[in-house]
C-alpha cells in the first residue's frame, strides 16, 4: 500500500483551497466544476501531487492519502444516499475527493447510479442491509471489480472517509496476491466469460438467483487481461457468468473465489482518509456491520476515475462523463 500522510500544514492547504471555491459558488455543482478542478488542483501541496503522479505511473494497486481535511461541522450522516443528494450533505469533501482524484485520472459518473451524481455517497440505507450494493451493511459486500460489466469502468474507485466509527474495514485483493493454479489462469485468460451490470445499475435490491443475473445483458471477456508481467484483472462473483455449458470456465470462476479468500487484505478507514483502488489490479469490498440510522453511521464518498476521458466521448459519441 502506498501511503501518505498529510502534515497539518498540508491538510490547511487543502482546506484553504476548498474554502476558496465554496466562498465564491452560489450552487455546487460536481459536473459543471469537474473541467476546473485539475487547474486548482495545481494548487495542491507539492509532495501531495508527486505522491498522486508517481502512484499513477507506477500503476500503484491501492494508494492512501491520510489527513484530508473534513468538515470540523460535519452534519450528521445521512439515511441513504438519495438524502445526501438532496440535502448537500458533504460538499466540501466531495471537492476534497475531486482535487485529489484530478490528480491521478478524470472523474466521470453513469446515469444508472445514485441518479447520474459524479460523487456519490456510500452510506448504509433502511432496506439494503442485505444488498449487493454500497449501501448494504449487514451483508459483507464481496470482492469486486467496480462496475465489471462495462468496457469503460473506471481504472480507479476512489473513497473518502468522512465517519467510521466502528472500523469497517474496506476489504481487498490484489491480483499480485492471488496465487492461482496455471490451469485456471490460462482458463481465466480466455474470452470464456460474461460480465453482467450490477444491482446499483438495474435498480434491483435483494435476493436475486443466479438464473435471473445471468438472464442480464452482457459484456463478453476475459477475467485476467493486460501485460503478462503485470496482468489485469475483471471479476465479481455476483455479476459474472460463464457462457453456457462451459463448465471449465465455471470451475474457474469457483477456484478464483477460493485464491481470493486466502489473499484479503484490509485498510481501515479514519476520517480524513481518501482510498484510491486501481480497479484493474485490485478487486475491493466491504466487511458487514450494524448499522445505526442516528446520524453517526459511516459515511465515505466514492468517485470513479477513468485515465482518460475520451474513451467514454468516442464510446457514446457524445461529450459527457456521465455513461448512459
Ligand atoms: O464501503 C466500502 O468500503 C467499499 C464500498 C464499495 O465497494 C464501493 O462503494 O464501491
Ligand atoms: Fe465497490
Amino acid at each position: 500500500m502506498n501511503k501518505i500522510v498529510l502534515t497539518d500544514a498540508e491538510r490547511a492547504v487543502v482546506s484553504a483551497l476548498v474554502d476558496e471555491v465554496f466562498d465564491r459558488v452560489d450552487v455546487w455543482d460536481p459536473v459543471a466544476m469537474v473541467d476546473e478542478v485539475p487547474g486548482l488542483a495545481e494548487r495542491l501541496p507539492l509532495r501531495l501531487r508527486e505522491f498522486l503522479v508517481n502512484s499513477r505511473m507506477a500503476e500503484a494497486d491501492v494508494t492512501v492519502v491520510a489527513n484530508l481535511p473534513v468538515d470540523e461541522n460535519l452534519v450528521p450522516t445521512p439515511i441513504g444516499w438519495d438524502l445526501a443528494a438532496k440535502t448537500g450533505a458533504g460538499q466540501r469533501e466531495e471537492l476534497v475527493l475531486l482535487l485529489c482524484g484530478t490528480a491521478l485520472a478524470d472523474p466521470f459518473g453513469w446515469a444508472t447510479q445514485q441518479d447520474g451524481r459524479v460523487v456519490h455517497d456510500v452510506c448504509p440505507a433502511p432496506g439494503m442491509e442485505n444488498s449487493l450494493t454500497s449501501a448494504s451493511s449487514a451483508a459483507p459486500l464481496t470482492l469486486h471489480t467496480e462496475d465489471v460489466h462495462h468496457p469503460c469502468r473506471g481504472d480507479y474507485v476512489s473513497l473518502f472517509c468522512l465517519r467510521n466509527p466502528d472500523a469497517v474495514g474496506t476489504t481487498f485483493v490484489r491480483i499480485a496476491a492471488l496465487d492461482l493454479p496455471a490451469g485456471t489462469r490460462e482458463v481465466l485468460a480466455q474470452n470464456r466469460f460474461r460480465f453482467h451490470p450490477d444491482d446499483s445499475h438495474i435498480g434491483a435490491i435483494v435476493d436475486l438467483v443466479e438464473g435471473e443475473v445471468r438472464d442480464r445483458v452482457f459484456d463478453p471477456g476475459s477475467v485476467i487481461f493486460g501485460p503478462a508481467e503485470r496482468p489485469y484483472l475483471r471479476f465479481d462473483v455476483d455479476f459474472m457468468s460463464a457462457a453456457g455449458g462451459d463448465t471449465e470456465a465455471e470451475q474457474a470462476i469457483q477456484t478464483t473465489v477460493d485464491c481470493l479468500a486466502r489473499s484479503v487484505e484490509r485498510v481501515i478507514l479514519e476520517p480524513g482518509d481518501a482510498v484510491f483502488v486501481d480497479n484493474y489490479r485490485v478487486v475491493h469490498g466491504r466487511e458487514p456491520f450494524v448499522p445505526r440510522y442516528d446520524g453517526n453511521d459511516r459515511w465515505l464518498k466514492r468517485l470513479n476515475l477513468i485515465r482518460d476521458v475520451r474513451r467514454l466521448y468516442a464510446m457514446s459519441d457524445t461529450r459527457s462523463r456521465i455513461i448512459a
